[in-house]
């Protein structure tokens, strides 16, 4: 199976510069859309309830903020960066009211399309612009000429020109410099999910914290095991960024090399592949959305032990005083780039 790639030829920026843009938030992806937008000459406006901590920021940034339905109302197209667990309400009490023909919908991500949140007219566009990244550095790659890859995908296209949207607006977030592929709201969400859970997320903090406590619990310095797990982490995923695990395993010693061939399956066995596959299904069924909403409407009991938890480990303390020495390597998740 192959995949439709764009580029930045592929992408006519007019097509979003001729557009008027509502973006509701201003948090991790919502400032880094905002902020490239404008600068790629698109008129954008970022909605934000009254009270919301965001506008300061937003107003500083030299953005005009103004109500999620005042954004909504004016805008043609209308991107919801809000918490994907709030859009349902936003979507109801701001943006319905004034969605109307010949108007376009767009996401982040999409769970609330495909869980069927939110269920749009048929006579607008709904598309997705999903980057594959954290909204700062979404931003901070703008700024430095690079850029993010990005998912795009349209659910309805009622004007006919929902893709050519989409592409144009991904171009003027850095998308396209990178490269933007053509999926569905069903793929795009659950790989996503499957990833920031099993692999990038999930995964990679369960492994670090595991193999820290592991070395710890042996009576080896906190500062070493916080080394090896975790700081170094980033220098080998950054090899196979640049090119592939087998140009990690080019860099790294024979030695390393021997041991990641025969202990790394021992540690990601068939038992941990078969949990991976429980998890995807738990997505795939809607088990994951399912308890994600209830979790939120209760208040977010356990998420908010879960962050106190994680908060708590051994190894924030270890990684916040070894970190404090190296200026270059704690560096704060601006708003501006
Ligand atoms: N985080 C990421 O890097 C990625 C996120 N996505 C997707 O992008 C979307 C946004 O996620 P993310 O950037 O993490 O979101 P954030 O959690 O960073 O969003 C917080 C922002 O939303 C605002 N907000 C909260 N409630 C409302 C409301 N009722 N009306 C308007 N604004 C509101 C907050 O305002 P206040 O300051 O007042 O609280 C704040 O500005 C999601 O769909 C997510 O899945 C996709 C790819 C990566
Ligand atoms: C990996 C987490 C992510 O999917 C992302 C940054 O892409 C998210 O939802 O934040
Ligand atoms: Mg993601
Ligand atoms: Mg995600």
């Amino acid at each position: 199976m192959s995949v439709e790639i764009f580029y930045d030829d592929d992408a006519d920026l007019s097509v979003i510069q001729g557009r008027k843009v509502a973006v509701i938030g201003y948090g991790s992806q919502g400032h880094a859309h905002a902020l490239s937008l404008r600068d790629s000459g698109v008129d954008v406006r970022v909605g934000l309830p009254e009270g919301s901590k965001s506008r300061p920021k937003a107003e500083e940034q030299g953005l005009r903020v103004v109500t999620p339905a005042e954004a909504a109302a004016e805008a043609d197209v209308i991107m919801i960066l809000a918490p994907d667990t709030a859009q349902r309400s936003i979507y109801t009490e701001s943006i319905e009211p004034s969605l109307t023909e010949g108007k376009a919908l767009f996401f982040g991500h999409g769970l609330n399309i495909r869980y069927e949140l939110i269920t749009p007219p048929s006579n607008v566009d709904v598309a997705m612009v999903a980057p594959k990244g954290p909204g700062h550095l979404v931003r901070r790659q703008y700024v430095d000429g690079k850029g993010v890859p990005c998912l795009i995908a349209v659910e309805q296209d009622a004007s006919g020109g929902a893709q050519a949207l989409a592409l144009s607006y991904a171009k003027a977030i850095g998308g396209t410099r990178a490269g933007v592929i053509k999926t569905t709201f069903k793929e795009e969400t659950e790989t996503d999910l499957f990833g920031e859970q099993a692999v990038l997320c999930g995964g990679a903090s369960a492994l670090v914290q595991t193999g820290f406590e592991v070395l710890t619990e042996a009576g080896y310095a906190p500062e070493v095991a916080y080394f090896e797990c975790l700081h170094e982490l980033k220098l080998i995923v950054d090899l196979m960024y640049e090119g592939g695990i087998a140009r990690m395993r080019y860099s790294v010693s024979d030695t390393a090399e021997y041991g990641d061939y025969t202990r790394g399956p021992r540690v990601i066995n068939d038992q941990v592949k078969a949990e991976m596959k429980r998890i995807l299904g738990e997505i795939q069924s809607g088990e994951f959305a399912r308890e994600l909403v209830a979790e939120d409407d209760a208040g977010r009991p356990n998420f908010q032990k879960f962050r106190e938890q994680g908060a708590h480990h051994p190894i924030e303390e270890t990684g916040r005083q070894l970190r404090g020495m190296m200026s270059w390597v704690d560096r704060p998740l601006t708003d501006t780039a």
